[in-house]
């Protein structure tokens, strides 16, 4: 599987504000870049934390786009995954509407009932990891269900644990003209953070796009 990382921050490499209120940091050409990645995807993958503050859709935007796809035989949109450990996501989210498939990837930690009332919402539950997700089983389940590639956009808690696990296959990043500033505010990459081992990354590709600048990265 080849997994894409895509996300926008500030000049200061923050996500959201320390609210964790979604910010429109892209502008338009790079919210059409995202969607061109989007319809490229087979699916695309979040945390649940983003799906809380933003309550994403997550689809392919284009209509052109969408009919490209069934044009190749794939369905209009890339489907949508969450990382959500105990099945925190609400029933009436967004992206449990009929317009793609949706997998919840929950750890064993996931309460029975949860689960129950999100797949009568339409979701596929895959059960990997005892307290939390582990991501290689997830991905190793939905490659299985024909997931070749995929797109993650986020947060940066789930961002974090891609790269911990050695996920990562391509990287972008849009850096907007703006500050977001604050210690608490998420930033590209959270979680524990690295001490040693950082992992390195090739700059493959820089270009402006809006007011901004999409940095391209392979690890090395
Ligand atoms: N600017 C952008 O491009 C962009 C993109 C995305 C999000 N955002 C912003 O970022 C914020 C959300 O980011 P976030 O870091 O708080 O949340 P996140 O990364 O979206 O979700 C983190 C949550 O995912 C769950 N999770 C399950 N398995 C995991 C694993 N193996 N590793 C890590 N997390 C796992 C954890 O909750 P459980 O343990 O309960 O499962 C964790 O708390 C929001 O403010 C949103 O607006 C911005
Ligand atoms: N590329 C990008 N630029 C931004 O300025 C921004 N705030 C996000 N945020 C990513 C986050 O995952 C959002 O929740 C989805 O971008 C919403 O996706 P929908 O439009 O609902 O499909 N992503």
């Amino acid at each position: 599987m080849e997994v894409v990382v895509n996300a926008a921050t500030s000049v200061d490499g923050k996500l959201s504000t320390r609210e964790r209120r979604q910010v429109r940091i892209s502008g338009e050409g790079d919210f059409d870049r995202v969607d061109r990645l989007r319809a490229a995807a087979d699916a695309v993958l979040v945390g649940v934390g983003t799906v809380l503050a933003d309550d994403p859709h997550l689809g392919v935007k284009s209509e052109d786009r969408r009919v490209e796809r069934l044009r190749n035989g794939r369905p209009a949109n890339p489907a949508r995954v969450v990382a959500d450990s105990r099945a925190r996501t609400p029933p009436d989210a967004t992206l449990l509407d009929d317009d793609a498939d949706t997998y919840l990837l929950v750890s064993a930690a996931a309460p029975e009932r949860r689960r129950d009332s999100l797949r009568e919402a339409g979701a596929t539950i895959v059960e990997a990891g005892e307290d939390r997700v582990d991501l290689t089983a997830a991905l190793d389940e939905l490659e299985a269900d024909g997931v070749a590639r995929l797109l993650a956009e986020g947060g940066g808690e789930l961002i974090y644990s891609l790269f911990d696990a050695g996920l990562v296959d391509e990287l972008s990043v849009f850096v907007g003209s703006l500050v977001i500033g604050g210690r608490e505010a998420p930033t590209l990459v959270d979680g524990e953070g690295f001490v040693a081992d950082f992992p390195a990354l090739d700059l493959v590709d820089v270009d402006r796009v809006d007011d901004g600048v999409v940095l391209h990265y392979r690890p090395t």
